[in-house]
């Protein structure tokens, strides 16, 4: 018995199922009657290789043609009955999304060789042959198949991701604080967001703070919260959001751009595991755990006198590291694939995974915007790609044209500088404050130089 599973759906009368199984012994059949049968199946048990098993008169081809692109990393084979052939709808469906098609009567010996290839196939280019929750078995030319691993998932296999994992597993099941380090756009959101899945808290909130963005005058009354009528404007009471992560966790995002004063109220509550609202004249006991991250130092600060040492040693219980992008580029193909079938509903219906030139462009790169940069290269190139498989240009990684065009160095200068803008606000996923201090200009020069290359501005929404 050959143990990969095929998914046979049923489109119409399901007695087309007892036809197939007739003819495949042999083969692990997972039978779905209907389309949502088959999304069930394939939730709890993915598979290669699918068969649409087509009755006399079928009917519904655009949810049909939902399900498929839904499902586009598996190889399907159609079975028809020939008239159904002539009917244009099921002619260009079969046309963009099988690999093959057969009609009935069913020819066991070549329906059992077209199944054999497919999954051979289907093995090459890394599609998922069993529910391991595992991304990132792919060959460098083809897409991987989906992600079943829940939310926090790190996708990778390098050394460096193994061990964060076994890291993770390890401080999630205390109670102190934790704190993570990592280049901006390395995965220290999705880390802390592992520690609290994995953690007895699970059950209870995960609160993210990023204290960089918040305007230190709001940070104090919003994670502390406040009383009724202490602050003009303060017409009802507020909780904070320490209290709103209660029983879970709370995760404190560049905690190195906390103010001063509010290092010392966030030491009392760690010490105190208390906290006073605004304006209020008792403390409240609030069980939360704090995961805090930082992308530079805190040492660093702390020798600058920025950062309350205190704070940092009390923080630094268990401190757990995020590598670089670039220090694991085993990973970096794992999470291009992983990210197309994220995206895939963006990309161009043709899409079919990344050339091998692109993979190599892709593990060469040195990723100074970490896992957030390759997201970005990958959406855009799903969008933009023309052919089959995403190109090196399609990804913006193609090597740049050697310039022998004899420009004036004025010109050259203001070409470098338009390239450095567009790759940073790319990197940043266009947020200005982010690119503007990778830059190291202020957002009002930033602004005034799209203005002077002609790029436009990011939307308002892509702003923090
Ligand atoms: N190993 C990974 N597997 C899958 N997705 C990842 C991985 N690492 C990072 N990501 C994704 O990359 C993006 C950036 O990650 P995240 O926001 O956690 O980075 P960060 O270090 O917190 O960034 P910043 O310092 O800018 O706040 C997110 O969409 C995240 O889900």
């Amino acid at each position: 018995m050959n143990p990969t599973p095929i998914l046979c759906l049923a489109v119409g009368d399901r007695g087309v199922l007892d036809a197939a199984a007739a003819a495949l012994p042999g083969w692990t059949l997972c039978r779905a009657a209907g389309l949502a049968e088959a999304r069930r199946a394939l939730r709890v048990q993915p598979a290669p290789v699918g068969l649409l098993l087509f009755d006399a008169d079928p009917r519904g081809e655009e949810a049909l043609d939902a399900f498929l692109r839904e499902h586009w990393y598996m190889l399907w084979i159609a079975v028809f009955h020939p008239p159904a052939l002539h009917v244009p709808a099921w002619r260009a469906l079969v046309h963009e999304h099988c690999w093959d098609f057969h009609t009935w009567p069913l020819d066991a010996a070549r329906l059992h060789h077209t199944i054999g290839h497919a999954q051979g196939m289907a093995a090459l280019r890394g599609a998922p042959s069993g529910g391991d929750g595992q991304c990132g078995s792919g060959t460098p030319e083809a897409a991987d198949g989906p992600c079943c691993a829940p939310d926090a998932a790190l996708t990778g296999r390098s050394a460096a991701i193994v061990r964060l994992r076994g890291q993770i597993g390890k401080v999630a099941g205390a109670s102190a604080p934790v704190l993570i380090w990592g280049e901006s756009g390395s995965g220290k959101e999705l880390v802390a967001k592992a520690v609290h899945l994995h953690s007895p808290r699970a059950a209870g909130p995960f609160v993210p703070v990023n204290c960089g963005a918040m305007p230190a005058s709001l940070i104090q009354s919003e994670l502390f919260g406040y009383e009724r009528g202490a602050f003009t404007g303060a017409a009802r009471e507020k909780q904070g959001l320490i209290e709103s992560a209660a029983g879970g966790s709370l995760f404190l995002d560049e905690i190195g751009d906390l103010p001063m004063e509010l290092q010392a109220n966030l030491l009392r509550f760690l010490q105190e595991k208390t906290i006073c609202r605004v304006g209020a004249t008792r403390s409240v006991e609030v069980d939360v755990r704090v995961i805090a991250a930082s992308h530079v130092q805190l040492q660093q600060a702390v020798q600058r006198g920025a950062f309350r040492e205190d704070l940092y040693y009390r923080l630094n219980v268990l401190a757990l590291d995020v590598p670089p992008l670039r220090d694991r580029r085993d990973d970096v193909a794992a999470l291009a694939g992983h990210f197309f079938q994220l995206y895939g509903a963006e990309r161009a219906p043709r899409l079919r995974g990344f050339s091998s030139r692109a993979m190599q462009m892709l593990r060469e790169h040195d990723w100074p915007g970490n896992v957030r940069e390759l997201i970005n290269r990958v959406r855009r190139a799903m969008v933009m790609a023309e052919g089959r498989l995403i190109s090196a240009a399609d990804l913006g990684l193609a090597e740049p044209a050697v310039q022998s065009d004899g420009a004036p160095l004025g010109d050259a200068r203001s070409r470098a500088e338009r390239d450095a803008i567009d790759a940073s606000l790319l990197r940043a996923g266009r947020n200005m404050t982010v690119a503007a201090r990778e830059l190291g200009v202020s957002r009002m020069t930033l602004y005034r130089l799209l203005a002077k290359h002609g790029i436009a501005p990011p939307s308002r929404a892509s702003q923090p």
